[in-house]
This record gives C-alpha cells, structure tokens and sequence, in this order.
C-alpha cells in the first residue's frame, strides 16, 4: 500500500530534471508527430502545466485558437481529488462538434491517467498529446516523446532553479 506520509515526490525516488533547452527540444519533436495526424482546429492546453507546451506546438503548426480546461490536483507534490477549475469553452466544443473532432489536447505529462481521464471524458475524439509519459497514463495519450519510469518525478524548468551541486566524492547521488 501506498505510504501516504510521503509525497508522490518522495515516493518517485527518481529525479529527471528538464532543462529550457531540453524541453523545447522535446516540444520541437512533438510537434513532429503531431503534424501527420493533424490538421487541428484549436488547441486545448490543460494548466497549467500544458500551457508551455500549448504555446511551443501551436507557434510551429501554426494554430491560433488556443483554449484552456483548468484541472489541479497535485498541491505541489501530492496528489488530492481532481478540481476543475475552468472548463472548455462553448466556442472550442462548437469547433470540435461536441466530441473533440480535430481539436488538439495538450499536458506537459501523464502520470497516473487521472487528469488525462477526466479531460478525455469531456472531448472524446480529440487528440491527447503530453511531451513526457509514465506507463500508467501512457494507454490515454496518442502522441508523446519521452518516457520515464512510473518511480521518477519530472522536474521542470519553471519549477526549478539552478543551485549548487555537491561533487560526487562527497556523497551527491
Ligand atoms: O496523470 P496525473 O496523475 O493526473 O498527473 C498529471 C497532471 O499532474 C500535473 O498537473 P497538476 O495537477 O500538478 O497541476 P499544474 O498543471 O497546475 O501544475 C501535470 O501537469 C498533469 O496535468
Ligand atoms: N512536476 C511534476 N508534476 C507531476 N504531476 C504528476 N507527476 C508529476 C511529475 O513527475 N512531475
Ligand atoms: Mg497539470
């Protein structure tokens, strides 16, 4: 059972920092695949960690109507019931004749699927597209680039500073 003491920070153990560079790289490169199962009439970024990646993938397809479906439920770390904060607008459902039909979704990840569950239920033929994803989220999503093991914590470079790193002699994992 899980150890709800720890976070699900904690309880990764692993660490997978993502620098600028690398993440537009990895954005860059999803936006290679999404172009063949395009065209898209709007993208619908989920914040608010999908907006970064909302904005690299529109800018290279050349997508102009860009929504947003508000959902947290990680407090920082941990993981609580899903909120939803702002829902698709009426305009984008229109676009996309109630069902998502060529409208394109975009995370930054998949972790557990429950985001990507719940957003799936509102838009059912749209397209689910995350940069990064864990094996259990992965079967939600059509289009992603990287993934990692359900035991890392993605750390991104909005979330994230430089700071000092011990050598390895003195003890730095
Ligand atoms: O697959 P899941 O286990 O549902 O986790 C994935 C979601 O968790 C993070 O969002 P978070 O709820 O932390 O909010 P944020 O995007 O505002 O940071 C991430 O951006 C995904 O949307
Ligand atoms: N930053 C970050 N947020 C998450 N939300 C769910 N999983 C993760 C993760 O691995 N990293
Ligand atoms: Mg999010």
């Amino acid at each position: 059972m899980a150890d709800k003491t720890l976070t699900a920070e904690e309880r990764a153990g692993r660490a997978f920092p993502v620098s600028w560079d690398q993440f537009h790289r990895d954005c860059r490169a999803l936006t290679w695949r999404l172009n063949d199962a395009g065209p898209f009439a709007a993208i619908i970024a989920i914040t608010r960690g999908g907006l970064v990646p909302a904005a690299i993938v529109a800018r290279e397809l050349g997508i102009r109507v860009i929504d947003t479906v508000g959902i947290a439920s990680y407090d920082h770390t941990r993981q609580g019931e899903l909120n939803i904060l702002k829902a698709i607008s009426e305009d984008t459902l229109k676009l996309g004749s109630g069902t998502g039909k060529g409208l394109l979704i975009v995370d930054d990840l998949v972790d557990t699927g429950k985001t990507a569950q719940l957003v799936r239920e509102m838009l059912p033929d749209a397209h689910f597209a995350t940069v990064y994803a864990k094996p259990k989220g992965r079967p939600l999503v059509d289009t992603f680039i990287t993934e990692v093991s359900q035991d890392t914590w993605i750390f991104f470079p909005w979330d994230t500073a430089l700071s000092f790193a011990p050598p390895l002699r003195d003890g730095a994992a």
